[in-house]
């Protein structure tokens, strides 16, 4: 199986820490401001993935700009979006996110795309300013996925995150499947229902 990820949020929540943590199971400390999409082979019990992963640096664009969005949205199969726990605009943003991304999803009519709201930096816990519980219920009400992680600190919680963000768009690619499925049955049985009628008149 193939995906694409988009790693999305405000500038410094840790987007290419993240990425870099679950590329490479390191946390390098600095990273450039270089946009990259990696390409990356793995298994998850016992079926080879590969993962690409789109990790741009922060642009005001983003949130206002629906061109920036539709390039990102036809192109992910999925997305993380990033806040650091310590930074209430960086959390305020990933909700507009949220908001942009299902627009612009319904205006290109596009099917639903899974994705996996991240709250970084949860060793810096002495400096929290947005609490757990504000993100478990914006990922509740928006039908997210929701973790708090640290990619200085640990390299288990960020691989949830893309494990999770993986079975949620294999999930979905499945639903689409028996939807398509399930519209050819009705499409054939009409036909033939259609054949009958015209046969016997
Ligand atoms: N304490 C702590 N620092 C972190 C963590 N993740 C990232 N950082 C630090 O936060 C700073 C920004 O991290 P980046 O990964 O460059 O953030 P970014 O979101 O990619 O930033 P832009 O490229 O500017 O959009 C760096 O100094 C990282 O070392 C974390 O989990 N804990």
């Amino acid at each position: 199986m193939d995906a694409n990820i988009v790693v999305l949020g405000t500038d410094s929540v840790g987007k290419s820490a993240l990425t870099v943590r679950f590329l490479t199971r390191r946390f390098i400390g600095e990273y450039g401001d270089i946009e990259t999409i990696y390409s990356h082979h793995f298994s998850v019990d016992g079926r080879e993935l590969t993962l690409c992963i789109w990790d741009s640096p922060y642009s005001q664009d983003l949130s206002t700009s629906s061109s920036m969005c539709e390039k990102r949205l036809q192109w992910a199969d999925g997305f993380v979006l990033v806040y650091s726990i310590c930074d209430r605009a960086s959390f305020n943003m990933v909700t507009r996110l949220i908001q942009t991304i299902k627009t612009t999803k319904d205006y290109l009519g596009l099917e639903k795309v899974p994705i996996a709201i991240v709250g970084n930096k949860r060793d810096l816990h002495h400096r929290r300013t947005v609490l757990s519980e504000e993100g478990r219920m914006l990922a509740l009400a928006s039908d997210c996925q929701f973790y708090e992680v640290s990619a200085a600190e640990n390299y288990h919680s960020v691989l949830m995150v893309f494990h999770g963000l993986v079975e949620r768009v294999r999930e979905s690619r499945s639903v689409v499947k028996k939807a398509a499925g399930i519209k050819g049955i009705v499409k054939s049985m009409s036909a033939v229902f259609a054949r009958r009628r015209t046969d016997s008149l």
